[in-house]
């Protein structure tokens, strides 16, 4: 399931985190990617040596461990600190799979939230490459997709101006994601149910149900 979920950082924190990366130290990003990735990856991340760096990665983090979509879509059982990623005008992500592991967390869900203003750079999409052919995001500031990690992707090149974008993984407590897909259709149906009915018998069945599949499913 790919799944895009608006506003995760709130306007005063984009605004916060933008301010702070304008003047901030950026350095090479392929020292953080796998062998074969490292051959495709040119772009720059946010250097942990910066001033700014351990703020805005615990907020950023917190925004997103926090939003229900999150938590409900990943089911996460471990989140990694972001990477703060820059690609100015030359700089691409070719095709790549991620890591399976990184740093003991299991990577089976990676998102990218967007952080630069799309009207401001030219190329830059993030594309996922599926056997049924490819699909292109480029997002507004503030908003995130998760997709799974085990697919195929890249981040086109940027022609003009700078893509900055806060990109993570998480290890969900729900390893399979079909089975993620049927506590989200459940979860979402019964939220629906519950706006419009309220908490009716039908609301607790489906409750009961989410619960008890996550029961089944989850490994702790
Ligand atoms: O910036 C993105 O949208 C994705 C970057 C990416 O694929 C990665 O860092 O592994
Ligand atoms: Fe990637």
């Amino acid at each position: 399931m790919i799944l895009c979920i608006a506003q995760v950082l709130p306007p005063e924190l984009l605004a916060d985190v933008t301010r702070h990366l304008t003047d901030a130290r950026f350095v090479d990003g392929a020292r953080t990617a796998g062998w074969h990735a490292r051959l495709v990856k040119r772009n720059e991340q946010l250097s942990p040596s910066d001033a700014a760096y351990a703020d805005v990665i615990r907020r950023v983090n917190a925004a997103i461990e926090e939003h229900p979509l999150f938590q409900v879509a990943a089911r996460p059982k471990a989140v990694r600190p972001v990477m703060i990623s820059r690609y100015t005008a030359g700089m691409e992500y070719g095709t790549h799979v991620d890591d399976a592991m990184m740093g003991g967390v299991r990577t089976d869900i990676s998102f990218t939230l967007f952080l630069s203003d799309p009207d401001s750079y030219d190329g830059g999409d993030l594309v996922m490459e599926g056997t049924g052919g490819e699909q292109s995001y480029k997002l507004d500031p503030g908003s995130m997709i998760l997709y799974p990690s085990g697919a195929l992707h890249r981040v086109d090149p940027v022609t003009r101006g700078a893509r900055v974008a806060a990109v993570g993984w998480a290890q969900s407590l729900v390893r399979d994601a079909a089975k993620r897909e049927i506590l989200f259709d459940l979860d979402t149906a019964r939220r629906a149910i519950f706006q419009s009915h309220g908490k009716t018998a039908e609301f607790d069945l489906i409750s009961k149900s989410t619960a008890n599949l996550l029961r089944h499913w989850a490994e702790a």
